[in-house]
């Protein structure tokens, strides 16, 4: 390794180790928490890789999540997102925001406990509706009533997202405060 390559790696590392991160961080929560778009950018804050698993997924199909979804079906979907996490968790530690059922897959959840660390960005109904009302690329929600659904979906799901070592509130932007939010969970739990 060249000298200008190790000063680079020890930055790395270095700003993620102020804040106690020396795992991988994994985003979890409902479609529209913000866990593609904070995460992106608290990446970018503590100097580490950015990975997206539902882009992931896509890459390695060849085709996009609702695609998947009206091929292969929801269990199919389940079980790559599994085995894409489980590569994103095999390495050095980096950021990974995952698709909204991820920690909720029980296998999934139990490597994502193991191996990573994980927040729960958690964001109000109203909000998650708007927010996921920009863009018509989620399967789940094409079903019927969007905030029919995503209330359903937060009840059934947020006992699971609970079990996240993090918990952080993401309904109130911009981007920058929710990974200011997330920095102080961060320095919160280190001190702990
Ligand atoms: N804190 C925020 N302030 C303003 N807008 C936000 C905030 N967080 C997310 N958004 C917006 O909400 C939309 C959905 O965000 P994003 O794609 O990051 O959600 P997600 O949690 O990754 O959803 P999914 O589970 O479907 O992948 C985007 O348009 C994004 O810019
Ligand atoms: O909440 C969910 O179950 C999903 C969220 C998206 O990120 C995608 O992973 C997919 O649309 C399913
Ligand atoms: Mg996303």
């Amino acid at each position: 390794m060249t000298n200008a390559k190790q000063k680079n790696q020890g930055k790395k590392t270095s700003v993620a180790r102020q804040y106690g991160v020396d795992r991988t961080i994994v985003l979890v929560g409902l479609m529209g928490a913000g866990k593609t778009t904070v995460g992106r950018r608290l990446a970018r804050k503590l100097n580490l890789p950015f990975v997206d698993s539902d882009h992931e997924i896509e890459k390695a199909a060849g085709m996009s999540v609702a695609e998947i979804f009206e091929c292969f079906g929801e269990a199919d979907f389940r079980s790559g997102e599994r085995r894409v996490i489980e590569r994103l968790l095999d390495g050095k530690p980096q950021i990974v925001a995952t698709g909204g059922g991820a920690f909720i897959n029980e296998a999934t959840r139990a490597l994502i406990k193991d191996k990573g660390l994980s927040i729960w960005l958690d964001a109000d109904i109203d909000v998650l509706v708007e927010r996921t009302g920009r863009r018509d690329t989620r399967p789940l929600l094409k079903t019927g009533d969007p905030k029919e659904i995503l209330t359903r979906l937060a009840e059934e799901r947020a006992p699971f997202y609970a079990e996240a070592d993090l918990k952080v509130a993401s309904s109130n932007g911009p981007h920058e405060d929710v990974v200011g939010e997330i920095l102080s969970a961060l320095k919160a739990r280190k001190a702990a």
